[in-house]
Parts: C-alpha cells; structure tokens; sequence
C-alpha cells in the first residue's frame, strides 16, 4: 500500500499543478507538482472512483473569522463582569483569569486570532463551552459552572450564521462534483441551526445530500476528530465505505477524522486555522489554498495560471 504526499506550496508563484491518480494500491490518485505545461501533462488512465466528498464548513466554506472575533471580545466582556462581580478578585487575577480563558480556547489576543487548529476553530460549541467553564474554575473563578458559560454563548445567538462564503463560485463547484455522481456532504463542529443558515445564503442547500453538525453528535467527545461523524455520512450515502469518501478541511480535527476513519483522500486547506504541517501531520494527503482548488482534482488534466 503506497501513499503519495505532497505539500503543495503557497502561493503557486507560477508553478502547475497536476494531479493524477493513484491511492493505496487502487486507481486513486497520484500528486505531483511540476513546471511544465499542460499541453505536457499526460491524461490519467482512471478516473476517481470517490462516492462523497465531506467538507468542513468553517475556515473551509465560510470564513468564520469576523464572527469569532465578536464572539471572544463579547465572552470575555462576560467573563470580566463575572470577576467584578466575584469577591476577592484583584485587577491583576482578573487579568489572569481572562488570559488563561484565551489560551484555553486557543485565542491571541494580541493578534486578535485563534491559534493554529485552536479548540474554537475545531471543536463542538459543547466542547467549548465545557473547555471554557472548566479553565475558568481552574483560573480561580469560583462558582462559574458550564450554565453558566452557556448562558453567555446563547446570549450571542447563532454565532456564525452570517459567515461570508471563502471560494466566489461555492454553487459551481459543488455542481461540478455532482456532475461525476459524487454526493456532497458537509461535516461540522457548528450546530445546525446556523450550518443551515450558512447554507442558504450561500446558495447551496440544494446541492448538499447530507450533513451532520456539532449539536447532533455525543457531546462526550462524538464530534470531530472522532471517526464517528464521517462513518454516520457514510451509512446515510446508502452504506458506502469510508475508503469512497474525501475529506476536506482546515483544521487538525478534520484531517485526523479522516485519518482515523478510513477516508479514502484527505484534503487541508489553508484558509482557516490549521498550518500545512499540522495538516500534513494530522493525516492530510495534500494541501490546497483553498477549496476552489478542488475542481482540479476531479479533471483528468488542468493547468493553474
Ligand atoms: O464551529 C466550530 O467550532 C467549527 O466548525 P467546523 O467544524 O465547521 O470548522
């Protein structure tokens, strides 16, 4: 069994791109960079053989950025009213308090950013909720407990229900796929009231046969980068293996899920949280820009300019 990985360098600075098949001893794929042109570049003699393609949603669909920006300055407002109104809580441990809550998310509050693959990029609202109560007990904020905490996410209602679409043509692309026979599922850690807003205004409910979300997996660790999201995708595609799925994400939880469940192809993408060695690390195949890249995959030969 061979597995051919390559890190496809960004940005491309003029380089082409080919991407042949060939994966686990079966006519999959077979990944290779090079400088000449297409008119060079041999047709592969098989074609893809994947039944499904399972896209995480934010930092791969939807730049999830601006909402959590607002999501982590409106938390931590909460926390710090929370230190105020605690007894015995000086400026300094407040200070404290706030500062290991950031980290225990994964949050830079110098840069405003989250941390390569950070918690609230990648796990459940559940998980982050959990995450938060339990560093700011640990920080020394007694009596805060996980209702607490909770309280504050859903005074902030659908946090990323108004994401903006990362790729301009999402609709054309997910078309493309379709046009091979290839459903299309989306996988994520978000709950499902904003994954449908999201797909809505991003005018592709229509072209989405399956998706499963945060809030609709085992809170106790049954979400991402746990297999069992993928394989429930692949039981409700009709019961097709794992091996017939290509997984697609940005963060490190995306690319173990599809490590640990037997993806057949596992795609990291660059426009969300995770690096390109942490996505490699994590089990990813090879890493794209960005999901309009994908198109590519699925032509028998391509040119990028
Ligand atoms: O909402 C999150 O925490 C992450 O969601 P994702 O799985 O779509 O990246």
């Amino acid at each position: 069994m061979v597995y051919l990985r390559y890190y496809v360098p960004f940005p491309f600075l003029g380089l082409f791109l080919t991407i042949r098949s060939y994966i686990a001893g079966r006519a999959r794929g077979i990944l290779t960079l090079s400088n000449s042109p297409c008119s060079e570049i041999t047709a592969p003699t098989s074609p893809f053989v994947f039944a499904q393609v399972v896209f995480d949603k934010d930092g791969t669909l939807g730049d999830c950025m601006p909402a959590l920006r607002a999501w982590c300055s409106e938390m931590t407002k909460a926390v710090r009213r929370r230190c105020d109104d605690t007894d015995g809580i000086s400026a300094a441990h407040a200070d404290r308090i706030v500062s290991d809550f950031h980290s225990s998310i994964g949050w830079n509050s110098t840069s405003n950013d989250l941390l390569p693959s950070a918690p609230l990029s990648s796990r459940t609202w559940a998980e982050v909720v959990d995450i938060s109560a339990t560093g700011l007990r640990d920080s020394g904020l007694d009596g805060v407990d996980r209702d607490e905490v909770l309280r504050w996410h859903r005074d902030l209602g659908l946090v990323d229900a108004e994401d903006p679409p990362l790729i301009d043509d999402m609709a054309g692309l997910f078309e493309h796929i379709r046009r091979l026979g290839i459903l299309i599922s989306i996988c994520t850690s978000d709950d499902r009231a904003s994954t449908d807003a999201c797909m809505t205004r991003w005018n592709v409910r229509h072209l989405v046969d399956f998706s499963i979300c945060g809030d609709e997996v085992d809170a106790r660790g049954g979400g991402k980068p746990s297999p069992g999201p993928l394989w429930e995708l692949c039981r409700l595609a009709g019961g097709i293996s794992p091996r017939e799925c290509m997984v697609v994400g940005d963060t490190t939880s995306d690319a173990e899920m599809g490590q640990r469940s037997g993806a057949g192809f596992v795609v990291g993408v660059l426009t969300g949280s995770g690096t390109a060695e942490q996505l490699i690390r994590s089990g990813a195949d090879i890493v794209l820009p960005d999901v309009g890249y994908l198109r590519y995959l699925f032509l028998p030969q391509f040119c990028l300019r």
